[in-house]
Formats: structure tokens, C-alpha cells, sequence
């Protein structure tokens, strides 16, 4: 693909959103100082009308003069727009439901009147000398017809950028790449896609909306966020580094640090499978794939572990073969005699599974030892 995409990361707004999650003022301007160290070229950085301390922490972070935008998100009222311009931002993103159901239960207002909130808080905002982008909230459950006008208001009003929200996490890649790609034939400004991994879909549907014609796309560090969570940032920097060749402008080997920062800021763990940071995802034990990778690293990689500032490891378990096996020996200063590589590799599979674990170096060494004095012993005594 041969075109720019931006990187929205909301890490400090939809991320902080996640259930117990509350990032202290200082963890905050770590983070965004992070994230525009690694390249990131926007943060959302809060949510102003919360209070003065939100307030404090966003007029904090720009203070800092980080070179990213920093947009703070705001309903679509005075009250957060005036919230938001207290923080001395220079970009807001407005948000307004856009589906009918929130429009009536949220709001108590039909699509027609939703458009006159549009004009009026876009032109408020745009007059400020604000970057305006106009969030729709719901967008993947809102009328089609709904949203081109949408984005038709907003961008006669002065906003520069519409998001569409799958607030719920319902669309899929196809669904997805059909409602952009409809939108943005028309659209006078950029749109940005956000999408929620309730049905797991968050980074493809991501890639989709991309395809459909986004220039824009909202992600978290680790995906975190509301519920399921947001596209992971880096999930979304290394599939497009991959297999569109997207150069995103984020450093992807800040990327494991990043999301150990913001795993200790949000006090969550990272799943040893959290692809591109978990622990465990360069990492192989099966015996075929060792004794394929040691022959050519591209036999079971998708992924260069360098690419994103990691390393290759091989463990020993349940699942290892004689290869990987005489490797690890080798590489702790035993060469395996081919007569005991069979008995070892049993020995090894009994190991695991006794301890339903993987098998150290020291363990293997002691194991491997203890199998040549047998072998000698029998030896001795069959002479
Ligand atoms: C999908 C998303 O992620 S949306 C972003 C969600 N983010 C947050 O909720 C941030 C944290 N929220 C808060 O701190 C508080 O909810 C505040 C400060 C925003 C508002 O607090 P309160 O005044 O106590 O309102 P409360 O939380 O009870 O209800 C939300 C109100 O916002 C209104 N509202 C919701 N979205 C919008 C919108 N886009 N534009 C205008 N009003 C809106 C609701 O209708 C409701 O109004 P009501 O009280 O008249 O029914
Ligand atoms: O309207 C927006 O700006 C997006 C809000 C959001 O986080 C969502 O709808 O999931």
C-alpha cells in the first residue's frame, strides 16, 4: 500500500476507560512521553471535563511540547469544549452518537437535530482556532445515509476529520471495509476508524478500514480499553510494517518497553500470547519447528523477532525432538552421543510432563548426565 496512515493512540483515553484502571498525573506524562518517543505522531490524551485534575494532568503534557497533536476528547457540549480549551490543547475530538439507538436513549434527539449539534459545536469549536475532528459514536449500528451527511455538517463546519466508531464490536473486516470505503468516496476530510475487539476483530477490522480508504486509525497500547478493548498499537504497526510495507513512523522496537510501561501503569498483566509483546510468542518447543528454525529461521516466523527488538528463544518441554535437544546440550558444553538421543528425548517427555513445565538447561544437563552413567554402568556390566 502505498499511501501515509496515522496513528491515533488512546491509550490515555479509551485505554485509561478499562475497568480499575486509573493512571496517576505522573504516569500520564511518562506515557505520553513514551509513546511520542516511539514515534506515535497523535495521542488522545483525556477527557478534560472529568475534572481539574485531568485538566492539570492534560495542560502538564503540553506543556511538555511533545512532537505529537494532542487531542482531547469531549462530548459534544460547551461544557467539555470549554473543559478542553482550559487545558490549552490544540485538537478536540467532539463526539456524538450517530446510531439511533444512543441518539434516542442517550440523547433524547432524532438525526436532524443531531446535525444542528454538529454545525453548532464544530463552528464553536473551529472559530477557537481548534483542530476539530467530529468522533461518531456507534457509527458501525448508525444509518449510512446518516453518516455521509455527518461528515458532510462537520466538514462544512470546519472539522478536518470524522471517526467512526464500532463502539460495540460488531462489525468484521468485510463489514467494515464496505462502510469506509462507501464513506470515504465522498468525504471531504480524513476518517478515522476505532475500532473495539469485543468478537476479537479490533486489529482486522482495523487493517480493513485502512484498505476501505481511513487515513486515521484509533489504537492502544495492548489493546487496552473498554471492555475487549481497542486495536493494539502494536499489532496494527507491525501487520502494516508486514504485509502492506506501511511505514507508520513508530519505532516497533520501543514497542515490548512501551507495553511493559503501561501494563504496570494499568496494574494488568500481559498475556504470555499478547502477539508482537507476550513473553511466550518468540518462543518454540515443538520439535519439528526447532529443527526447522535451526535449519532456516523462516521455516516457523512470520514475524522477525529483531524487527520488533526481540529475540528468538528455544525451550525445552514435552514437545522437543532430538534436535532442539542436542542443541541446547551443545549449548551447555555436552555433544550427544547419537545412541542416547532417542532415550533422551523420552526422558525429557517424562520430565515435562511430570512437572507439567518446561525443562530447564541445568535440568536437561543433569538429565543427560545421569542417562550417560546408566548407559556407562550397563556397558561396564555387560563387558
Ligand atoms: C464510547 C466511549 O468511550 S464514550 C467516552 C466515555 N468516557 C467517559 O465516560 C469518561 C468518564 N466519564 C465521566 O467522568 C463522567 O461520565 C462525565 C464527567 C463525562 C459526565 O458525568 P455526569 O455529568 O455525572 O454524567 P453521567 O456520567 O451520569 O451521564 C453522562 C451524560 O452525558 C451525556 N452524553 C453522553 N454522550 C454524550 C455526547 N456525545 N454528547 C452530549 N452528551 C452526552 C449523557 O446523555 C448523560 O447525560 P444526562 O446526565 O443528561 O443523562
Ligand atoms: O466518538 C468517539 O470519539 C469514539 C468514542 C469511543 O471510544 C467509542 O465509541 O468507542
Amino acid at each position: 500500500m502505498n499511501r501515509q496512515v496515522f496513528l491515533n493512540d488512546t491509550t490515555l483515553r479509551d485505554g485509561e476507560q478499562a475497568p480499575g484502571v486509573a493512571f496517576t498525573a505522573a504516569e500520564k506524562l511518562e506515557l505520553a512521553e513514551s509513546l511520542a518517543a516511539a514515534g506515535v505522531p497523535e495521542i488522545e490524551i483525556g477527557t478534560p471535563v472529568m475534572g481539574t485534575d485531568e485538566i492539570e494532568a492534560i495542560r502538564a503534557a503540553v506543556a511538555r511540547r511533545l512532537p505529537v497533536r494532542l487531542t482531547a476528547w469531549c462530548r459534544m457540549t460547551s461544557q467539555d469544549l470549554d473543559a478542553a480549551i482550559e487545558t490549552g490543547v490544540s485538537a478536540v475530538n467532539l463526539s456524538l452518537p450517530a446510531s439511533d439507538i444512543q441518539l434516542a436513549a442517550k440523547l433524547g434527539i432524532d438525526r436532524g437535530a443531531a446535525l444542528q449539534v454538529i454545525e453548532h459545536m464544530v463552528g464553536r469549536a473551529a472559530a477557537r482556532g481548534l483542530f476539530v475532528a467530529v468522533g461518531c459514536e456507534d457509527a458501525s449500528r448508525a444509518e449510512r445515509d446518516h453518516l455521509t451527511r455527518v461528515i458532510q455538517t462537520a466538514a462544512g463546519a470546519g472539522a478536518r476529520r470524522v471517526r467512526l466508531a464500532d463502539t460495540v464490536g460488531v462489525l468484521d473486516p468485510f463489514s467494515t471495509f464496505e462502510l469506509v470505503a462507501r464513506l470515504a468516496t465522498t468525504s471531504p476530510i480524513d476518517l478515522e476508524f476505532h475500532a473495539h475487539n469485543d468478537l476479537g476483530l479490533a486489529t482486522a477490522n482495523t487493517l480493513a478500514a485502512i484498505r476501505g480508504g481511513a487515513s486515521h486509525v484509533s489504537v492502544t497500547v495492548g489493546g487496552l480499553g473498554e471492555r475487549a478493548g481497542n486495536a493494539a498499537l502494536e499489532e496494527v504497526a507491525a501487520a502494516l510494517t508486514v504485509l502492506d510495507g506501511v511505514d507508520t513512523g513508530i519505532n516497533l522496537t520501543a514497542l515490548p518497553d512501551l507495553a511493559a510501561q503501561v501494563a504496570r501503569a494499568a496494574r494488568r498483566s500481559t498475556a504470555a500470547i499478547k502477539p508482537v509483546v507476550g513473553s511466550d510468542v518468540f518462543t518454540h518447543e515443538s520439535g519439528i519447528h526447532v529443527a526447522g528454525l535451526l535449519k532456516d529461521s523462516r521455516t516457523y516466523q512470520g514475524l522477525d523477532p529483531a524487527m520488533v527488538g526481540r529475540r528468538r528463544r528455544i525451550v525445552i518441554g514435552k514437545h522437543s525432538g532430538a534436535t532442539a535437544i542436542a542443541h541446547v546440550l551443545s549449548e551447555n558444553g555436552r555433544e550427544v552421543d547419537p545412541d542416547l538421543a532417542a532415550a533422551m528425548v523420552a526422558r525429557v517427555r517424562r520430565k515435562a510432563a511430570e512437572t507439567k513445565s518446561t525443562v530447564t538447561a541445568a535440568q536437561l544437563v543433569d538429565l543427560y548426565d545421569g542417562l550417560c552413567s546408566a548407559s556407562a554402568g550397563r556397558t561396564l556390566k555387560t563387558e
